[in-house]
């Protein structure tokens, strides 16, 4: 896989490429035949119903289950499950972590792993709107400011993709504006985000492109333009687009 093969498919540098990725639950795919691309920069959005195949996309992707056939590839060269973790941080869904410490020694502990400076936390922290549970535990966070929590914890990691699913859950209307304002600047850094959503209209809000799941398989990929043409739907919301697709 080269650059030149990437452009044909609508982005402008491969970063990442997953080819006919399959995971098979005993007689079942929950997902087949996955293949797509993903840019330095972009905000790809993971999209489909229950059961699609979102979180199972995502850790084959991470490495955390063994695909039953397909590969990874990083700038065109195979990237074994071992060296995943390298490239790519995962952040699953509803996980708590370190629940009996405080806010602010959880981002501390991150941040010393990774070398970050105090300044780089103060941003996280401020961007994030934690400040006013740096003082809490994690057990005693809600569900929204765990979240904030997780994507702080994502931040402040050196990989230059983040995998996230469902991160908006948990969150009402302004709150997911502000967690898109802050990794949408962070894209504008060149991070890349894969993220798994559920909720079409959330997803239409922050991503770049959109790689449409149902039943374990591939629907649609594209922006939002490009899934118009495709589907022929001049106007069409992403909800509209979905539904002709599957
Ligand atoms: N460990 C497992 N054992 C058996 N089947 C599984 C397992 N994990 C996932 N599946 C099945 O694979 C399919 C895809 O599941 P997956 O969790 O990836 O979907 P999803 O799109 O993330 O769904 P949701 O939005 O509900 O989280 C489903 O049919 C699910 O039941």
């Amino acid at each position: 896989m080269t650059a030149t093969n990437s452009m044909s498919s609508g982005i402008s540098t491969e970063l990442l490429r997953a080819a006919d990725l399959t995971k098979r639950y005993g007689e079942d795919a929950a997902i087949a035949g996955v293949t797509f691309e993903a840019a330095a920069g972009e905000v790809l959005g993971v999209v489909g119903p229950n059961g699609a195949g979102k979180t199972t996309l995502l850790e084959a992707l991470a490495g955390l289950i063994a695909a039953d056939s397909g590969g990874v590839f990083w700038l065109g060269v195979a990237l074994p499950s071992s060296r995943r973790k390298a490239a790519m941080f995962y952040l699953p869904d509803g996980v708590r972590p370190y629940q009996d410490r405080f806010t602010i020694e959880v981002l501390n502990f991150f941040a010393g792993i990774y070398r970050q400076s105090t300044a780089e936390i103060a941003r996280v922290i401020a961007a994030l709107e934690l400040q006013q549970v740096l003082r809490k535990r994690v057990s005693a966070l809600s569900k929204g400011y765990n979240r904030r929590l997780l994507l702080a914890i994502g931040l402040l990691t050196p990989q230059p993709v983040l995998l996230m699913d469902e991160p908006f859950d948990g969150f009402d209307l302004r709150q997911t504006r502000s967690i898109i304002e802050v990794m949408r600047k962070a894209a504008g850094h060149g991070r890349t985000f894969i993220l798994a959503i559920h909720q079409l209209a959330d997803a239409e809000r922050v991503c770049d492109r959109f790689l449409l799941l149902a039943g374990g398989q591939v629907r649609g990929i594209g922006s939002l333009r490009e899934l118009r043409t495709q589907t022929g739907i001049p106007q069409g919301s992403l909800e509209e687009i979905f539904l002709a697709l599957t």
